[in-house]
């Protein structure tokens, strides 16, 4: 199976039964149980180590560090109650719409 939203949409559900599992055996409700604030700072840290692994040219090290970005990402949604299909939806929208002429419109 291609590694897509699919993907996502299963990580996503495993994410949110992890609410109120145990700490010390679940890392996902360990970073629940520290808040949001935790979980936005970690989302941070694993973008500059992104980024980072980027600027080295390991292109290795920039996939399995994307695979932390994401998972992060997708704890901050649970947390903060976006929907993944909502986030699909405006990646839909936009689709075919060039970032520059999207940015020009906005200059209107
Ligand atoms: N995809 C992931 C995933 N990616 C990264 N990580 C964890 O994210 C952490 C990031 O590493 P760090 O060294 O920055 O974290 P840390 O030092 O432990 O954290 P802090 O001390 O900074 O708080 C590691 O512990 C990784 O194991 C993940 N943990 C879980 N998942 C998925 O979530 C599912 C549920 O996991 P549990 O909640 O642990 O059961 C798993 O089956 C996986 O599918």
């Amino acid at each position: 199976m291609a590694t897509d939203q699919h993907t996502l949409a299963r990580l996503f559900a495993t994410i949110e039964a992890r609410k109120g599992a145990d700490p010390t055996s679940s890392y996902t409700a360990k970073l629940f149980g520290k808040g949001k604030a935790k979980i936005a700072q970690k989302l941070g840290e694993e973008a500059t180590e992104t980024v980072i692994a980027a600027m080295q040219g390991d292109t290795a090290e920039i996939a399995a560090e994307s695979a932390d970005l994401l998972y992060h990402l997708l704890v901050l949604w649970a947390e903060t109650g976006v929907a993944p299909d909502d986030v699909w939806a405006i990646l839909d929208q936009r689709e075919g719409t060039s970032g520059i002429a999207e940015k020009a419109s906005r200059k209107e």
